[in-house]
């Protein structure tokens, strides 16, 4: 299916499911709200499900887009651009801390190469959907054309469709490109309005003389930027200051949303799509939790502008959706507690 059909079809979630999810909290042996943001969450999932109690999430998948960034040549980051390729194989045999966290809540690991620069050996979990090999360098002029940001968004779709008919109940999403904090950063200035010294990090960890010319960077695509496109033209957006992992993203979000599924959003790239995908379908934001607050500080503010509260504020700087799989048992938790705890009735305890 199109997504941008999709993305108009949306319908939020089940608000009596919701209340009545919140109805059902006051109920159990715990002082109200006791249990604080996790009652948020599992009334989040049960009008996701438009059930209560919900079936806990336990068939996770975690989708790591992995591009690569033209953007680079500027040394706007301190790692050469093969490591995506080789951080790739890395997630394909099991090594990085993506899989050690996806074990221990049973989430399959896909790689979805949408833009990688290096060509990839066709392997079991990796999906080869190369829009391009890397963006172009933004810094000179537009990171991809309009046709690539759109081929990127139905690639993450497609794989958020095809995850859920395969029959996953809860879609994480995570990334991988040696240089994306700085397309992320770009968009969430451009997006939010704020300036881009306030949202630009550290990324991988780079010199405080390299940051400035990050800044530096990032100033002249956004205002080159804001004098020809609008924030609603997210085709617009993505080509001139985008990555393939964030358009595949916009995708993903409004393919979980399409497909009635959770999704848990992890770092700076996945918030800074959230912003893009909430242009083409406000309602997709309704199946999203953000699962961290990053150390990149464009993270928090993306977060603050989409109302996202982080369920979890480890100072993780690592992508590949390390901190959304950390928050993936704090969703299951937070179901399992409104499903299974007693009520005063059973437990024959005193109401207050
Ligand atoms: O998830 C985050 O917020 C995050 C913050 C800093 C770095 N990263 C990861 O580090 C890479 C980008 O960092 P950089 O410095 O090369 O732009 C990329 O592979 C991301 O997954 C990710
Ligand atoms: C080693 C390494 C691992 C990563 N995982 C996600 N982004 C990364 C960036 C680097 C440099």
């Amino acid at each position: 299916m199109d997504v941008f059909e999709a993305a108009k079809l949306v319908v939020g979630i089940d608000t009596k499911s919701f209340e009545e999810a919140k109805a059902r909290q006051l109920t159990l042996t715990k002082p109200p709200y006791a249990l604080g943001a996790l009652e948020d969450v599992a009334a989040q999932i049960c009008g996701i499900a438009s059930l209560v109690p919900a079936r806990t999430p336990s068939r996770g998948a975690l989708a790591i887009f992995a591009g690569d960034h033209g953007v680079l040549e500027e040394g706007i980051s301190p790692w050469p651009m093969e490591v995506t390729a080789q951080m790739v194989g890395n997630f394909l045999s099991g090594g990085a801390a993506a899989n050690v966290l996806a074990k221990r809540t049973s989430t399959k690991v896909l790689v979805v190469d949408v833009g990688v620069a290096l060509d990839l050996v066709p392997t079991e979990g990796l999906i080869i959907q190369k829009v391009a090999k890397g963006t172009s360098n933004l810094a000179k002029g537009a990171a991809m054309t309009r046709e690539q940001a759109a081929k990127a968004i139905q690639v993450g779709f497609d794989v958020a469709c095809d995850l859920v008919l395969d029959g996953h109940d809860i879609l994480i999403a995570g990334d991988m490109g040696i240089g994306n904090t700085t397309p992320s950063a770009a968009i969430v200035a451009f997006m939010v309005g704020a300036p881009v010294a306030s949202v630009t990090g550290y990324g991988t960890g780079i010199s405080s003389e390299l940051f400035e010319k990050k800044v530096a960077i990032i100033e002249s695509a956004v205002s080159r930027t804001a004098s020809s496109i609008d924030r609603s033209d997210v085709l617009g957006v993505l080509s001139s200051i985008g990555g393939f992992e964030h358009g595949a993203t916009v995708g993903f979000i409004i393919g979980a949303a399409f497909s009635k599924v959770p999704l848990v959003l992890d770092g700076v790239i996945s918030n800074s799509s959230a912003l893009l995908a909430r242009e083409l379908s406000p309602l997709s934001l309704q199946y999203c939790f953000a699962g961290h607050a990053s150390r990149e500080v464009g993270a928090k503010v993306a977060n603050s502008a989409l109302g996202m509260e982080p369920l979890l504020n480890l100072d993780l700087a690592l992508g590949e959706g390390s901190g959304a799989l950390l928050a993936l048992g704090l969703i299951q938790g937070a179901t399992d507690l409104l499903a299974d705890m007693a009520t005063f009735d059973q437990a024959g305890v005193t109401e207050k």
